[in-house]
């Protein structure tokens, strides 16, 4: 999956955000969204996503060099962000079957096995609403990374992870590198240190 971004630009109010950004992200690369507080991070992550609309400009999705119907584009994507809700009354096991009945396992693992992975097989049997925040940031980086997708889409990933849980990350991500897209939108280096490259929004500011 490549995405290609043309010439976009987001006003909210009469604020431009960002302008005229042109960039291609590719397959097999990862990209680090970077600037300032309010600098348009997380708004340009949702406009690749398909959250929200650009007020301006082109994002084109491409496999294998077709061209993909963004209505479609949810497909082929995995996201972690702040603003994504968990489903806070079931347990561990019935959001992973319920969030797996939607997207397919990456590499045949089992719902126990991811269970593991996550290093949450203590919590099992808490309802989610009953994690604590960094348990649910695992627990949504984990629906991310166990999930079979071509693009995923990071915004502030160690959010409320301590130091092992940033590691746990470090470790999950960088196996993924050689067949996903990643783009992670952060201000944080540790997060995104090994991305291959990097968009800089102080450079689109009107
Ligand atoms: N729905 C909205 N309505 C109006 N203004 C918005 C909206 N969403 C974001 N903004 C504004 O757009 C600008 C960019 O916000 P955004 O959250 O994308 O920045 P960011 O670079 O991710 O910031 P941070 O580093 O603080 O997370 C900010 O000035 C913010 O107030």
């Amino acid at each position: 999956m490549d995405i290609h971004i043309h010439n976009l630009s987001k006003k909210f109010n009469k604020e431009w955000i960002f302008k005229d950004i042109n960039f291609n992200f590719k397959r097999g690369n990862s990209y680090s969204i970077t600037g300032p507080n309010g600098s348009g991070k997380s708004t340009l992550l949702q406009i690749i996503s398909g959250s929200i609309p650009a007020t301006k400009g082109t994002v084109v999705y491409k496999s294998d060099q077709e061209v993909i119907d963004p209505e479609y584009f949810y497909q082929y994507q995995t996201q972690a962000n702040p603003y994504l809700e968990l489903i806070e009354e079931f347990t561990l096991p019935e959001l992973l079957k319920f969030h797996f009945t939607f997207k397919k396992i990456a590499g045949n693992l089992s719902i126990s096995e991811i269970i593991n992975r996550l290093y949450l097989e203590d919590s099992k049997h808490k309802q989610i609403k009953n994690f604590s925040s960094g348990m649910k940031q695992r627990l949504k980086l984990g629906l991310a990374f166990f999930s079979e997708s071509d693009v995923i889409l990071l915004d502030e990933p160690t959010t409320n992870l301590d130091a092992l849980g940033t590691k746990w990350y470090l470790n999950e991500v960088t196996k993924l590198l050689e067949n996903t897209l990643i783009i992670i939108s952060s201000n944080q280096k540790i997060e995104y240190e090994f991305c291959n490259k990097n968009i800089d929004l102080r450079d689109f500011k009107d």
